[in-house]
């Protein structure tokens, strides 16, 4: 509808070219955009005003997500918080999840502080070779995730790096088109598929570590510091009826297992590659770096840290992540969301049951909005009357992301160390990383090498 976007247009969408051939596609046809395909409405939002309209000013209609075949089989058939449709019980965990996350983000600085240094010790230890820092990266996100879950009770290191592994696999092999045709061709299914097995094997690995977590603090084990298990301030203890301050707690059995899982799925990879963008992107711009450096030593001094509570104080670091965010989404389409009753987004009917995907990445590149939208431009957002309502890398409305402020504070602290210990400089042949962007439920980037020299002491 709406300039009748040609069924052409529609495999775009299953075109790797992803996020960015919709935003073409959302130029040319306009906004929302609706399509039909395989017998199913798809609505695609590619503008700040339409995305709020449908997910926040109407949350209730449009807060549903869609029935989907491999969603079912890797979340106990719909248990999910991320990919369950709402419900009363959906409801119950996203309020418990969201209540016992933000009771452990109050006890984030020591922590954030403790995991900054772990980063930029391994960091030191690459020494003067190039290095590729996606496995650290989400070693020390997923390590984050673990230490917030688990207090000191959490598993060793080795355990959890070999955890990050399957969470980081698992999201790839998702996301294969011979997978994912699985989804939209129930043919297929009757077929023996090699990347299902895959994917079967590991949602194993990932439900066995989780488990064997979850019981393990539910018999009251005691921790290194002599705390007792499950420790009240943690997530974990949280959700399972350790804080009664906690609303709609405690969770248990399945809602309480998928609850756990989505932390770590929603928050390993998407805030590591948030970090690795930012490193690409300062490469490309070394003066950026040398001002972020200049404002650290400014206001912090020799000794200080950057902590999550200093963003007022360092907003060029602040703008920084920032404008990563807004350049590149690390969810670029979110998750989709289905229209649960007759609806319409800026005056356009949208059927019950059409599933709607708000691009992201359009709104974020919208020139009617931003200023030079493809430019990496941090500076943007130290001017008064800066677009900061267009700015949804997290969504908006009933399901935005739940994890949202500990990913701020994360990106916040880590680039912040990073930047006070390292210039990050290309390898000796100079090449830059590539910034194009490529489909997939997270915004990857193409993998690319840094040299960390050690910054000398102020
Ligand atoms: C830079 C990092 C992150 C980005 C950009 C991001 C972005 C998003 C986006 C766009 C959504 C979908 C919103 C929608 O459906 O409209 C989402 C959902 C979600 N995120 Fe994040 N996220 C990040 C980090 C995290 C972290 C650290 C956690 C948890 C520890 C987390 C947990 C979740 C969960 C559980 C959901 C599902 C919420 C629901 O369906 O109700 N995310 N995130």
């Amino acid at each position: 509808r709406r300039g009748g976007a040609p069924w052409g247009g529609a495999l775009h969408l299953l075109h790797p070219g992803g996020p960015r051939h919709l935003h073409i596609l959302a130029r040319t046809y306009g906004d929302p955009l609706c399509l039909r395909l395989g017998g199913c409405e798809v609505v695609v939002l590619s503008s700040a005003a339409a995305i709020r309209e449908a997910l926040a000013r109407r949350w209730g209609d449009f807060v549903g997500r869609p029935h989907s075949y491999l969603a079912s089989l890797v979340s106990r058939g719909g248990q999910d918080l991320a990919l369950g449709d709402a419900s009363p019980e959906w409801r119950r965990q996203r309020g418990a999840t969201r209540g016992a996350l933000a009771r452990a983000v109050r006890h984030l600085e020591p922590l954030l502080e403790l995991q900054g240094w772990a980063l930029c010790q391994e960091l030191s230890s690459y020494g003067a070779a190039p290095v590729d820092l996606f496995e650290a990266f989400t070693f020390h996100t997923c390590s984050t995730i673990c230490r917030l879950a688990f207090g000191d009770l959490m598993p060793p290191e080795a355990e959890v790096r070999s955890f990050t592994r399957c969470v980081v696999e698992l999201l790839e092999v998702w996301g294969r088109a011979s997978v994912r045709a699985l989804d939209v061709l129930p043919s297929l299914r009757v077929l023996p598929n090699a990347g299902l097995r895959e994917l079967l094997r590991l949602v194993e690995r990932r439900d066995a570590f989780v488990e064997s977590q979850i019981r393990w603090h539910q018999v009251g084990n005691v921790g290194t510091q002599g705390c007792a298990s499950p420790p009240r301030d943690t997530v974990l203890g949280a959700l399972l009826g350790g804080d009664p301050t906690v609303p709609m707690g405690p969770l248990g059995g399945d809602r309480l297992h998928m609850a756990l899982v989505d932390l770590f799925i929603g928050g390993t990879e998407t805030t590591a590659v948030a970090l690795l963008w930012a490193v690409a992107f300062l490469l490309h711009h070394p003066q950026v770096q040398d001002q972020v450096r200049a404002e650290l030593r400014q206001v912090l001094g020799p000794r200080g840290t950057p902590k999550p509570g200093d963003m007022g104080r360092l907003p060029l670091l602040r703008a920084t992540v920032t404008e990563t965010l807004r350049l590149r989404p690390p969810a670029p389409l979110a998750l989709p969301h289905c229209a649960r009753r007759h609806s319409s987004i800026a005056g356009i009917p949208v059927p019950a049951g059409s599933i709607v995907i708000p691009n992201l990445f359009a709104a974020h590149h919208d020139p009617k909005i931003w200023d030079r939208p493809d430019e990496f431009l941090p500076e943007r957002f130290l001017q008064p009357g800066a677009p900061w309502r267009a700015l949804l890398p997290f969504g908006c409305g009933a399901r935005s992301c739940v994890g949202e402020a500990l990913a701020r504070a994360e990106l916040f602290v880590f680039l912040g160390h990073i930047l006070q210990r390292f210039r990050l400089e290309p390898p000796s042949d100079g090449a830059l990383p590539h910034l194009g962007v490529t489909a997939g439920t997270v915004l990857r980037c193409a993998p690319f090498r840094v040299r960390l020299t050690p910054c000398p002491p102020p």
